[in-house]
C-alpha cells in the first residue's frame, strides 16, 4: 500500500516537492530557488530549462532524503505558477526561448489594441478575463511575432503552447495536456464550454494546432517515464497554484474564500458552479474539474488577482536595505503606533484587480520630516491589506456573497501585525490553518481523490484545521477615514508611465 502523494509546486521564485501522507501531514519536503530574468524594464522571463531542471531535483531531492521509494507514491499532483508562458519544438523538446512570466508587462501594447478594437468584452464574457499583459493570450502572440522563424514554424505545426505544468509534464511523461483551470488563464480558452476558442484565437493569431488537450484537475494524464523515478508514476492531478490552495484550503462550498499572501495575493472565492461575470473588474476562472471532466464537474471563482504583496516586503530588504530578513519586518512596523499618514502604494509592476492599470507605478505620499523607516515599513504592510479590501468589496459586489470568514496562507500570512490589521480593515475574521502548504496540499488532494488514496473531497476537507483566528477590533469611522486616504493615494500613483 503506497503511503505518499508527491506534490509539485512550480512556483514564480522557486521550485519546491513535497510527501504528505494519509493525513494530509508534511512528510518532508524540498526546494529551489531559481534565477529571474530582468533583461528589459517591465520584463521578467525565466529559462524553461531552468523550470525543469530545478523541479526534477527537488522531487528526487525529497524521496531520497525520506528514503521513499517509488512503490511508496501513489500519484503525483502538479501545481505551478499560472500564465507564464513556454513555447517549445515538438520534436526535440526544446523551448524556443524564455518563458514570458506572469509579471511581465511586454504585452500591455497589444492589449491596448485589442481593447481599442472593442474586443474586451467579448473576451471577458468568453473567457471570463480582463484583457490585461498578465494572462497568457498575448505572450504567445508576441513569442510568434518575435522570435525568428517561430510563426511559420507554428502554422507548421511544429512548436507546441503550454504554460508551465503543460511544461512540466511534457518532461514528465511526453504528453501535451493543460487541465481547465489553467487553461481558464490564457484568455483563448471559453470556461462556458470549457475548450480553446476559434474566435480568440483568429484574434490573437495564434495557430490551434499550438494547444494541449484539456484534461480535468482529478484525473490520471500519464506516467512518468521509467527513468525519471525508477518506476512509472501516474500524474494525477492539476491545478493552478491559486486554485490548488483554494482547493487545499478546503474552500469547497460556494461562499468560502482564501487569500494566499505570496509574491502576490490572490483572492479566490468559491461560486460554486456559477460562472459569476464580474461588473467591478475581477476575473471568472475555473477552480476544478473533477468526475468526468464536464461542466457539471467544474466549479467556478471570482478572483482579484495583486501583483504586490510579500514581494513589497522584499523590496524593503533588497532595495532599501531597511530589514535584513523578511521576518524582521514586523518588529520594525510594530515599533510604531501608525504610518503617521504615510501611504504606500506598491504600483512597482501597475496595478492588478480591481485598478487594472499596467502604466501605473509605486509611490510614496503623506511624508513629512517625522517619517522614519518604521513608518514606512508600516505603511508597506498596510498596503497589502488595503488591496485586499479593494478586492474583497469588488468580490461582494459582484456576487452579492457577505464573506464569514476569510482563510490565509503563504509567507507573508505568518506576520501576525499584518493579520491583525487584515481582519481590522476588512471587517472580517481572519483565519489561518495548521497546514500552510495548501497550494501543495490542493494539487495533493486533487491527484490522491484520482487515484482513490482518499475517497472524497468531504474526506479531505475534514482534515483542514484552524491555528489561528485574528477578530477585526476597529471602529466603522477608522476603517473608513482609513479607506478614503489609501484611495486618494492610488489616485496619486495612476497612468504615470507615459
Ligand atoms: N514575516 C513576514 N512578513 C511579511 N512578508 C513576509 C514574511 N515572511 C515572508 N514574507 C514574504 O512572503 C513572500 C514569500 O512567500 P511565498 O508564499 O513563499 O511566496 P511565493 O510562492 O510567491 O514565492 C516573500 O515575498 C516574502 O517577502
Ligand atoms: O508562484 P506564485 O505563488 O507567486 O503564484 C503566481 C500566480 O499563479 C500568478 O497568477
Amino acid at each position: 500500500m503506497s503511503k505518499y502523494i508527491l506534490a509539485l509546486d512550480q512556483g514564480t521564485t522557486s521550485s519546491r516537492a513535497i510527501l504528505f501522507n494519509h493525513e494530509g501531514h508534511v512528510h518532508g519536503c524540498a526546494q529551489q530557488e531559481f534565477r529571474q530574468i530582468f533583461s528589459h524594464p517591465g520584463w521578467v522571463e525565466h529559462d524553461p530549462d531552468d523550470i525543469w531542471q530545478s523541479q526534477i531535483d527537488v522531487a528526487r531531492q525529497v524521496m531520497q532524503e525520506c528514503g521513499a521509494a517509488a512503490s511508496d507514491v501513489a500519484a503525483i499532483g502538479i501545481t505551478n505558477q499560472r500564465e507564464t508562458t513556454v513555447v517549445w519544438d515538438r520534436a526535440t523538446g526544446a523551448a524556443i526561448g524564455n518563458a514570458i512570466v506572469w509579471q511581465d508587462r511586454r504585452t500591455a501594447g497589444i492589449c491596448d489594441a485589442l481593447r481599442e478594437a472593442g474586443h474586451a468584452e467579448l473576451f471577458q464574457r468568453k473567457t471570463g478575463l480582463v484583457l490585461d499583459a498578465y494572462f497568457s493570450g498575448t505572450k504567445v502572440k508576441w513569442l510568434l511575432d518575435n522570435v525568428p522563424g517561430a510563426r511559420a514554424r507554428a502554422e507548421r505545426g511544429e512548436l507546441a503552447f503550454g504554460t508551465v505544468d503543460s511544461w512540466l509534464i511534457s518532461k514528465l511523461c511526453g504528453e501535451h495536456v493543460t487541465d481547465t483551470s489553467n487553461a481558464s488563464r490564457t484568455l483563448m480558452f471559453n470556461i462556458h464550454t470549457l475548450a480553446w476558442d476559434d474566435e480568440l484565437l483568429a484574434l490573437l493569431d495564434i495557430p490551434r494546432s499550438m494547444l494541449p488537450r484539456v484534461v480535468a484537475s482529478s484525473e490520471v494524464v500519464g506516467h512518468t517515464h521509467a527513468a525519471l523515478f525508477g518506476q512509472p508514476l501516474p500524474i494525477a492531478g492539476i491545478a493552478g497554484d491559486q486554485q490548488a490552495a483554494t482547493f487545499g484550503q478546503a474552500c469547497m462550498r460556494s461562499g468560502m474564500a482564501k487569500n494566499t499572501y505570496g509574491t502576490g495575493c490572490f483572492m479566490l472565492m468559491n461560486t460554486g458552479a456559477d460562472a459569476i461575470t464580474s461588473h467591478n473588474n475581477l476575473v471568472t476562472t475555473v477552480g476544478w474539474t473533477s468526475g468526468n471532466g464536464g461542466r457539471a464537474d467544474t466549479t467556478y471563482m471570482l478572483e482579484g488577482s495583486v501583483f504586490m504583496a510579500g514581494a513589497i516586503v522584499q523590496w524593503l530588504r533588497d532595495g532599501l536595505g531597511i530589514i535584513q530578513s523578511s521576518a524582521e519586518v514586523e518588529a520594525l512596523a510594530a515599533s510604531v503606533p501608525d504610518t503617521d499618514g504615510v501611504v504606500f502604494v506598491p504600483a512597482f509592476a501597475g496595478l492588478g484587480a480591481p485598478h487594472w492599470d499596467a502604466y501605473a507605478r509605486g509611490t510614496i505620499v503623506g511624508m513629512t520630516r517625522g517619517t522614519t523607516k518604521a513608518h514606512i515599513a508600516r505603511a508597506a504592510l498596510a498596503s497589502i491589506a488595503y488591496q485586499t479590501v479593494d478586492i474583497l468589496s469588488a468580490m461582494q459586489n459582484d456576487s452579492a456573497i457577505q464573506l464569514e470568514e476569510l482563510r490565509v496562507d503563504g509567507g507573508a500570512s505568518r506576520n501576525d501585525l499584518l493579520m491583525q490589521f487584515q481582519a481590522d480593515v476588512l471587517g472580517v475574521p481572519v483565519i489561518r490553518p495548521v497546514v500552510t502548504e495548501t497550494t501543495a496540499l490542493g494539487a495533493a488532494y486533487l491527484a490522491g481523490i484520482a487515484v482513490g488514496f482518499w475517497r472524497s473531497q468531504q474526506e479531505v476537507a475534514a482534515q483542514w484545521r484552524m491555528e489561528r483566528r485574528f477578530e477585526p477590533n476597529m471602529g466603522n469611522d477608522e476603517r473608513a477615514q482609513r479607506l478614503r486616504q489609501w484611495h486618494r493615494a492610488v489616485e496619486r500613483s495612476r497612468a504615470w508611465v507615459e
